[in-house]
This record gives structure tokens, C-alpha cells and sequence, in this order.
């Protein structure tokens, strides 16, 4: 689960300082072995040579007579060869091993790769980038010197293929192609390449018509085809129309969180002409003194995003207390998932106990005075407090955060690219910024689930994004968030 969080990631990139220090070391002593195995043999030879000139090559006792001939001939055997004996027994590969039992968690493993692979891919799909210019290492203006080679591009065109982004996998199989054309060691043969190319052509244009997922005739190709169930990610001729489509159909759900993932504006201007900032202080006497900058992003449902709530050093304390308790973020009632790998929501969470810092506490607080909500925990009228951090692309795809009646989110990080928090049924796309957090109420007043609250957390592009979650529950706020008997509202 490594690629789920950029903290544990940290800890990798450290591993792997310092098994290439231990490496460079064993490369060291190898050199100096291979150094000293070259020496003894050059004598050896020179010597030789020496004896394959006398005269009469089967008689070795004029070389025999000498006794400086013979003192080095012992010399050699008597001692050299215990040092050369023992230089090669010890192993210089203990000290390796040491670190891969010790570091066991902290090495990726395969799952991990696939992990990451997919990261691309959606990060790929959701901010629609260049196959070519990822494939030599340019990520939406960042570049890097990672590029990829024909086998790397071969690898994530199957990963594409296998979770159902059809259109992505054929181009990056061409790209595979034609970085094989251009490798002077080639990774990957075109021929294997384009095997896998056929295939996902044929299945990608009979996805397109209708008929893959009723044709059997794909079984027999095994793991590499596996039926997604929809066909939300097929990328080819989707129509470029960018308007906010209010259906009910999680394709138009997922096409409107993509677009507002890439910033675009699914609502008119008339639609946002009603939408207000001010600062409040909701009549607490806290925010009398210190009034909190708002923003509506959207009035039915209700979602506001309130700036500064909590400082920068604030948001790094959390930080700071979260990373040693982090682990995978889990979702509820997962189906169509094999594997341990949960694609919805890749990240990693924990929970804070208001006893585990004090600024918990502190916190837990200020959110009451902004929400007017209470989030006394110890009587449940609120969860703990979750904070998530995302790792590679990491993402959480439109969800309900039902059974709770009021959310509030706040960002501890500024991300530099990707990772709103987007509303795919309102139009609303909240960017994240350190400090500030974002509120809505999950459940109507009549206490009915808003379905209009579908949201989900763009897969990060560039940089680290942590998040706090308060679910603030329906129970213990009668007398401050006033009920409806209203079918509507
Ligand atoms: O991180 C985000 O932007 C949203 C997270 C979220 O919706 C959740 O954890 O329930
Ligand atoms: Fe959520």
C-alpha cells in the first residue's frame, strides 16, 4: 500500500539512500577483490610465460632449480592464496540482506508497482494528459527526467487495458511501439507489443458498440480482460460537450467530476451569480473578535469553504501527529474490487483522539464555533477526527459520506496541482488550500440523505495533500441545526 501515501513514501526514498550506500560499499570491496584476482593471475602468467620460453617446455627443473622461483612459487600458494581464499568467503552481500528482512514493509512489491501504474493512468484520464509527453517524462509542465522506456509503456497500456481505460491503453501500446523503434537496446519486442495492441483495439471498439460486454468470446484471452461493468472510462468519442448534466447516471457523475477535477466551469455565470463571500462570526463570541472568512460554493445543498481555520503551523502539528498512525483508507460496502488494492480511495488515514494532542482538542472547537454544530466526541455527537493523506494520484472517487449529518473538511497542505474536492451533481470544484476547510450538510433538514452531495477528491497531480475529516453526526444537534417536516427540504 506504499503508493497510497507520500509520507510512507519518504520513508522508501530514505530506504533506498542507504541500500545504494550499502551497495556502492559491496561494489567497493567486489572492485578491490576483482583487483587483487587480477594481480595474482597477472603474476601467475607472467611467470608461466617465463617457463614456456626454456628450452625443453616439459622440463620444469630449470625453473625448479631456481630458489627465488621457487621461494615466490611458495609464497604465492603459502600465503596468497589463504588471503585470496578468505577474501572471497566473506560475504559482502550479508549486509543487503540485513536491510531487505529488516526494511520487509517498507519495500514495494508488485502490488505496489500496479498501484502506482494505475495512479498514472488516472491521473492520465482525469487531467487529460499527453501520452508522448508523460512518456518522456513531462507531466502537465513539470519536467522530470524520468521518462519511460518501450517495456514501461508496454507495462501501464495493460494496467490501462485491465481496469477498463480502453482508450489509454491503445495509446500507450503506440507509444510502446514506436519508443521500441526508437531503442537502441530495445526493452520489448514490437511484435510483443503489438500483440497486446490487437487485443485492446478489438475489445476498445467493441466496448464502443456495445456488444463487449455480452461477448464471451474475450474469455478465453484471461486476466488481460476483466469486465469493469460500465464503460465510464472509455475516452474515445466522448463528446467534448461541457455543460453540468443533472442525471442520475453515475457515467454523467463521473464525466462532471472529471471535468471539475481539470477546473472547468460546468455552472453558468447566472447559475453562480447568487453565490456570496463574507466573513462571519455566527454570533459566537469567539468569531466576534476573530470573524471567519467564508465562501458559498454552492446553496442547495449548502457548501460553503471556510479560509483560515486553522494555522499553517496548526496544520503541520497534525501532520506531524497523524504520520506514525497512518494506514490504508478503507471504503465501505466495496464490490467489483478484486485483489487488496482498492482503487476507489487510495490513501492513508488516522484517527485523532482529542487525548492525543491538544491541539485536537483546540480544533474540535473552532469547528463547533463555525458550524454552530456540536462535535462533542466523547458523547458521540461527532466522530473522531480523520485525517487522510493522499499518495501518487491518489484519489477518492464520488461518494455519499451518509449516515452522518454534517462534514466539514479541512486541507492541511497546499497541493500544487489536482486534488479538489469536486461535486459532481452541484458543479462545485473546492481547490485545496492549507488551512482552509469546506462544509456541507449531508442529510436534508428533514433528515433525508441530499443526494445532490455526491463528491468526490480529485487524484492528486503534483505535490502532497492531506486532509482532516470531522463527520459531525445527527445526534446532539436538535436544538442547533433546526429540522424540516418538509418532503423537500
Ligand atoms: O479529500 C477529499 O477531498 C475528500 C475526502 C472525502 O470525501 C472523504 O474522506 O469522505
Ligand atoms: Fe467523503
Amino acid at each position: 500500500d506504499l503508493f497510497a501515501s507520500t509520507e510512507n513514501l519518504q520513508h522508501v526514498l530514505l530506504l533506498e539512500r542507504q541500500m545504494a550506500g550499502v551497495l556502492d560499499g559491496v561494489l567497493k570491496t567486489m572492485e578491490l577483490k576483482l583487483d587483487y584476482l587480477r594481480n595474482y593471475l597477472k603474476e601467475y602468467y607472467r611467470l608461466s610465460h617465463e617457463i614456456a620460453n626454456t628450452k625443453n617446455q616439459d622440463d620444469y627443473s630449470e625453473f625448479i632449480e631456481n630458489p627465488l622461483h621457487v621461494f615466490h612459487m611458495i609464497k604465492r600458494l603459502a600465503v596468497e592464496w589463504s588471503g585470496i581464499r578468505q577474501m572471497m568467503l566473506e560475504n559482502d552481500w550479508d549486509r543487503v540482506e540485513e536491510i531487505i528482512h529488516s526494511e520487509e514493509d517498507l519495500l514495494p512489491r508488485d502490488e505496489d508497482l500496479q498501484g502506482a501504474a494505475l495512479a498514472l493512468v488516472r491521473l492520465q484520464y482525469t487531467y487529460n494528459l499527453n501520452t508522448t509527453d508523460m512518456a518522456q517524462g513531462r507531466l502537465s509542465g513539470i519536467n522530470s527526467i524520468s521518462g519511460l522506456t518501450a517495456r514501461d509503456c508496454l507495462y501501464l497500456g495493460k494496467h490501462a487495458f485491465n481496469n477498463g481505460y480502453y482508450g489509454h491503453a491503445i495509446e500507450w501500446l503506440e507509444e510502446a511501439i514506436s519508443r521500441a523503434n526508437l531503442e537502441r537496446n530495445q526493452t520489448v519486442s514490437v511484435e510483443e507489443i503489438t500483440l497486446f495492441l490487437d487485443i485492446a483495439i478489438r475489445v476498445h471498439d467493441d466496448v464502443l458498440e456495445g456488444s463487449y460486454f455480452n461477448n464471451h468470446a474475450y474469455e478465453t484471452l484471461g486476466h488481460l480482460v476483466r469486465d469493469t461493468g460500465d464503460t465510464k472510462r472509455l475516452r474515445r468519442n466522448l463528446s467534448t460537450e461541457r455543460k453540468l448534466r443533472r442525471t442520475d447516471t453515475s457515467f454523467f457523475d463521473y464525466e462532471n467530476y472529471v471535468a471539475l477535477c481539470r477546473g472547468e466551469r460546468l455552472r453558468t455565470a447566472r447559475e453562480e451569480v447568487h453565490l456570496r463571500c463574507r466573513y462571519t462570526s455566527r454570533g459566537h463570541p469567539y468569531l466576534i473578535l476573530q470573524p471567519v472568512k467564508v465562501e458559498e460554493q454552492s446553496l442547495d445543498p449548502y457548501i460553503v469553504q471556510f479560509y483560515d481555520l486553522m494555522t499553517s503551523r496548526e496544520a503541520d502539528t497534525i501532520q506531524e501527529i497523524a504520520t506514525p498512525m497512518l494506514t490504508r483508507s478503507r471504503v465501505q460496502g466495496q464490490k467489483n474490487l478484486e485483489d487488496e488494492v482498492s482503487t476507489v480511495r487510495t490513501s492513508k488515514t488516522a484517527w485523532l483522539k482529542p487525548e492525543d494532542h491538544p491541539i485536537v482538542d483546540r480544533i474540535n472547537r473552532r469547528v463547533q464555533y463555525v458550524t454552530g454544530l456540536s462535535t462533542d466526541v466523547q458523547n458521540y455527537h461527532c466522530e473522531t477526527v480523520q485525517t487522510t493523506n493522499y499518495g501518487v494520484g491518489g484519489h477518492y472517487e464520488p461518494h455519499y459520506d451518509f449516515l452522518y449529518i454534517g462534514k466539514t473538511e479541512e486541507q492541511l497542505t497546499d497541493v500544487t496541482r489536482g486534488g479538489a474536492t469536486v461535486f459532481p451533481k452541484v458543479g462545485a470544484g473546492v481547490w485545496p488550500l492549507k488551512g482552509s476547510a469546506v462544509f456541507w450538510y449531508n442529510l436534508k433538514k428533514n433528515g433525508t440523505e441530499d443526494n445532490l452531495t455526491l463528491h468526490g477528491a480529485c487524484p492528486v497531480l503534483h505535490g502532497r495533500k492531506w486532509v482532516a475529516n470531522y463527520w459531525i453526526r445527527e445526534k446532539g444537534q436538535m436544538l442547533r441545526r433546526p429540522c424540516s417536516l418538509n418532503q423537500e427540504e
